[in-house]
C-alpha cells in the first residue's frame, strides 16, 4: 500500500507537523489527514505503530481544531469523521446494537477542568457525579446476552460493524456463559468491555515466542487483539486471556417488566454486573463528586499504575447518572459523557546517533546508545543501555536508525526496535570493540556469558566504579562522597582505591579548589560514620560479582568476622539460602585473592567495622522468619519500601503476588484486585497497616 519512500516521507511529514504549523490551513489539513491515515494503517493494520500515542493524539487534535476553525475543510473521509479501524475478512461481520465509539482524550488537570465545565453546561446542572475507572489497554469487545445466555461476542471493528468472535470469547473464563437476567426483567443485554492479558502471562508468552525464534509482541494490547482473532479456539484457550466488562450499552426488558433501578447509574450497573458474576470493575471504580476529586485520584492512580496486574494506559471518567448520559449524547467519534485521562506516554521515537562502550566495576563492557533527546513519561531520555552485544544483533540496530523507545514507570528506558522501514541505506553497523576502551586490554568473553569483559584488575574505570559503588547509598552510604567527587579525587591521585577513602589527604582536597571548610568537614564526618555500618553493607560494597544486597545479608549473617569467609569453600557457601554454584564460585574466588585480603586488612586498620555481633542471634531476632508478606494499596504511615524493610529485617520475605504461598497481605487505602484475590483464596491473613505496625512492634 505504501512504498518505502512514501513511508519515509509520511513519517517526516508527521514529525514536521507536530513541530510547527504551516501557514496555510487548507494545505495543513490535507497533510495532517495523510499523516494520520498512514499512522492508523501502521497501528491498526500492521500492529507496528510508527508514532508514540501522544504524537498521534497531537496530530489528531491539530486536525480537529483546524476543522473546527474552518468547517469548510471537513471532508467525509477525514479521520475525525471515522469511528475506528479494524475489520478483517477472517470473521463474519455483525452490526453492533449501539456504535462502539472511541474516547475523547485529556492529558492534564487543565483539560479535565475544561471538560467538567463543558459537561455541566451540556447537562445543565451545577454539579456532576463522576465514576472514574481504569482505562484497560487491551482489545475492545461487545458481548450480548439473550434469555440469560451469552449469544454473541464481537470485536469493535469499525465501530458500526465488528467481527463475530463468539467462539473465542467463550474461551475466556472470566466471561460468564449465562447470567440470571430474567430475574431482573431483562431480555437482552449488550455489555462493553476490554479483553486483556495479564502482564505475567504476556511476559511468559513472549518468552515462548522468543524461544521458538519468533519476534516478541510489542505490548499486551496487540497480544489480546491478535489472540481474539485466532481461528483456532483451543489455541485461544491456551493463551489465558482475561476480560473486564465496564459498561452496559443496551438492554431490552421482558414484556411487562419494569426498568431495574440499578440501571439508573453507571455505578449501580457495574455493581449489579459484579454481583451477578461479571468481571466488572466495581472494586477498581471510584465515585467522585467534584472534578478536583477526580484530578486528585487520577494523579494518585498514575503512580500506582505499575502495581496493577494488567496494562492500564489511563483512566476513564464517566458521568454517573444514566439519564444525564442520555441527555448529553455523542459525537460521531466519542460519547460526550465520558473522557479518557491518558497517563504520560511511555513510548517515543528518536534517532540513534552513536553507541558508547562503558566499562563497569566488574569489567563488563556495556554498549550505551546515545539518542537525540526525547521526553518520555516526564523525563528527557538521551542514553539507553543496550545491555550486551547480543541485544544489538538480535534487534539489528544500526547507527542512524530511527528507534522506538519505551520507558515504563520506574523501569529503565529501552529500545523496542529500529523502524527498519525508515532506513535510507546510510545507516552504519555498530562495531563492538575488541579492546577495553579504558585501559586497552584485550576483552574476553566466557562461553556462557553475554558480556565482554576487561579482566585487568587495575583498569582505571573499574577502580573508580568500585569506589563509587562502595560509597553508594545502598552500600556504605557516604552521602557527600558522590560519584563526581570520587571521580575528581581519583583523577587527582587522592583516592587510589577503596581503603583510600579512609586515608584521604585533606590538604590535597582543599588545594583542588571548590571545597570549603564546611564541605570538607561534612565529608570527613560522613566517612567517619560509615565505619560503623553493619557488615552486610561492607560485603555488598566490596562489589563481589553476583553478590547483591540480599546475598550480602546472607553472607554477613553466617559469620562473626569477614575474615571467617576466607575459610568457606564453594560447597559450604552453597549450603546458604539462595546461594547457588555461580555465586559461591564468585565469592570463594574473591576471598581467595591476595589483593582482596590486603584490601580487607587496610579497611580493618582504618577502623571499618568488619564484625557481625549478631551472629547466631538471627533466628531469635527473626520474629517473622519463614513468613511471607505483600503490601497493597496506599499506606498512610509507612513508606512501602520501609514497610518491606521492616519485614525483611525480621527474617520475613516479600512476595510479588497473591498466591497460596502468601501468609500476610497488608492492606492500605484503595486496595484493589490483590485484596479480592486474597479473600477468595481464604488462606491469607489480611492485616491493616495499624495491625502490621503492632505486629512488628513500632
Ligand atoms: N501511535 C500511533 O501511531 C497510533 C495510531 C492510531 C491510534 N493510536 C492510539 O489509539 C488511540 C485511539 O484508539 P481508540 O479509538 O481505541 O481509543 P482509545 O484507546 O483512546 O480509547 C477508547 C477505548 O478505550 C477502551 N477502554 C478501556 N477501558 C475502558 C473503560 N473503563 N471504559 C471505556 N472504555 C475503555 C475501549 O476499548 C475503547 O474502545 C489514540 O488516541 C492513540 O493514542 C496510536
Ligand atoms: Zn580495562
Amino acid at each position: 500500500m505504501y512504498t518505502s519512500d512514501d513511508e519515509k516521507r509520511l513519517y517526516a511529514q508527521a514529525k514536521q507537523l507536530l513541530e510547527h504549523d504551516t501557514g496555510n490551513a487548507a494545505d495543513t489539513v490535507v497533510k495532517l489527514r495523510e499523516a494520520i491515515i498512514y499512522a492508523d494503517w501502521k497501528y491498526y493494520v500492521q500492529s507496528a505503530p510508527m508514532l508514540a500515542d501522544v504524537e498521534y493524539d497531537g496530530l489528531f487534535k491539530k486536525l480537529k481544531d483546524l476543522e473546527k476553525e474552518h468547517p469548510g475543510l471537513v471532508t467525509d473521509d477525514s479521520p475525525t469523521q471515522r469511528v475506528a479501524y479494524g475489520l478483517s475478512e477472517r470473521f463474519p461481520a455483525v452490526s453492533h446494537l449501539v456504535p462502539m465509539l472511541s474516547l475523547d482524550n485529556t492529558y492534564n488537570a487543565g483539560d479535565l477542568t475544561d471538560w467538567d465545565r463543558r459537561c455541566r453546561e451540556l447537562a445543565g446542572v451545577e454539579q456532576v457525579t463522576y465514576c472514574v475507572e481504569p482505562k484497560y489497554d487491551g482489545a475492545s469487545v461487545s458481548v450480548i446476552y439473550e434469555d440469560d445466555k451469552l449469544v454473541r461476542g464481537a470485536t469493535r471493528g469499525d465501530g458500526v460493524m465488528g467481527e463475530e468472535v463468539t467462539v473465542n470469547v467463550k474461551q475466556i473464563k472470566a466471561i460468564p456463559l449465562s447470567a440470571p437476567l430474567h430475574k431482573y426483567g431483562i431480555k437482552q443485554l449488550e455489555i462493553r468491555g476490554e479483553i486483556v492479558i495479564h502482564k505475567k502471562v504476556f511476559e511468559e508468552y513472549n518468552r515462548q515466542r522468543m524461544a521458538n525464534g519468533l519476534e516478541p509482541l510489542a505490548n499486551p494490547r496487540n497480544a489480546a487483539s491478535g489472540t481474539l482473532r485466532i481461528l483456532d479456539p483451543s489455541e485461544v484457550r491456551k493463551r489465558g486471556l482475561n476480560a473486564i466488562l465496564y459498561s452496559i450499552s443496551h438492554h431490552t426488558l421482558l414484556p411487562g417488566a419494569a426498568e431495574p433501578d440499578v440501571l439508573n447509574t453507571h455505578r449501580g450497573s457495574l455493581q449489579w454486573l459484579y454481583d451477578m458474576g461479571f468481571p466488572a470493575p466495581a472494586r477498581e471504580m471510584k465515585v467522585c463528586t467534584s472534578i478536583e476529586e477526580v484530578i486528585k485520584y487520577c494523579i494518585e492512580f498514575e503512580e500506582r499504575r505499575d502495581d496493577l496486574p494488567f496494562e492500564v494506559d489511563g483512566l476513564v471518567i464517566k458521568v454517573n447518572d444514566m439519564a444525564l448520559q442520555e441527555k448529553m449524547g455523542m459525537t460521531s467519534h466519542h460519547p460526550r459523557w465520558a473522557v479518557a485521562y491518558k497517563f504520560k506516554a511511555r513510548q517515543a521515537t528518536s534517532k540513534l546517533r552513536r553507541v558508547e562502550f562503558q566499562v563497569g566495576r566488574v569489567g563488563s563492557v556495556t554498549p550505551v546508545a546515545k539518542i537525540d533527546p526525547v521526553p518520555i513519561g516526564g523525563v528527557t531520555v538521551t542514553s539507553i543501555s543496550l545491555f550486551n552485544e547480543d541485544v544489538i544483533r538480535e534487534k539489528d540496530l544500526r547507527i542512524g536508525d530511527t528507534v522506538l523507545v519505551e520507558r515504563a514507570g520506574d523501569v529503565i528506558p529501552y529500545i523496542v526496535k529500529p523502524l527498519a522501514e525508515l532506513r535510507t541505506g546510510d545507516e552504519e553497523p555498530i562495531v563492538f570493540p575488541t579492546h577495553c576502551p579504558a585501559c586497552g586490554s584485550l576483552l574476553e568473553r566466557q562461553q556462557e556469558e553475554a558480556a565482554w569483559r576487561c579482566i585487568n584488575a587495575t583498569c582505571p574505570v573499574q577502580v573508580t566504579e568500585r569506589i563509587k559503588h562502595f560509597a553508594s547509598k545502598d552500600a556504605m552510604d557516604i552521602r557527600s562522597l558522590g560519584e563526581s567527587n570520587v571521580q575528581k579525587f581519583h583523577d587527582s591521585g587522592l583516592l587510589p582505591d577503596i581503603p583510600g577513602i579512609y586515608n584521604i589527604d585533606w590538604q590535597g582536597v582543599k588545594a583542588l579548589g571548590g571545597f570549603g571548610e564546611k564541605s570538607v568537614t561534612n565529608l570527613q564526618q560522613a566517612i567517619e560514620q560509615s565505619k560503623k555500618q553493619p557488615l552486610n553493607r561492607v560485603i555488598y560494597g566490596l562489589g563481589i560479582r553476583y553478590v547483591g544486597e540480599t546475598t550480602a545479608k546472607t553472607l554477613a549473617a553466617a559469620v562473626g568476622h569477614i575474615r571467617d569467609l576466607y575459610e568457606w569453600d564453594k560447597e559450604r557457601l552453597c549450603t546458604l539460602q539462595d546461594v547457588g554454584p555461580k555465586v559461591a564460585t564468585s565469592v570463594a574466588d574473591f576471598f581467595a585473592r591476595p589483593e582482596n585480603k590486603h584490601m580487607i586488612d587496610m579497611l580493618d586498620a582504618a577502623g571499618v567495622n568488619l564484625v557481625n555481633e549478631h551472629k547466631g542471634q538471627q533466628a531469635a531476632e527473626g520474629a517473622l522468619t519463614g513468613k511471607t508478606f505483600l503490601f497493597t494499596g496506599t499506606l498512610s504511615h509507612l513508606k512501602r519500601s520501609d514497610a518491606e524493610a521492616l519485614v525483611e529485617e525480621r527474617g520475613g520475605t516479600i512476595l510479588g503476588s497473591v498466591s497460596s504461598k502468601l501468609n500476610f497481605l497488608v492492606v492500605g487505602e484503595d486496595a484493589g484486585s490483590k485484596l479480592d484475590k486474597a479473600k477468595k483464596l481464604g488462606s491469607v491473613n489480611i492485616l491493616t497497616e495499624q495491625e502490621f505496625m503492632t505486629m512488628v512492634g513500632i
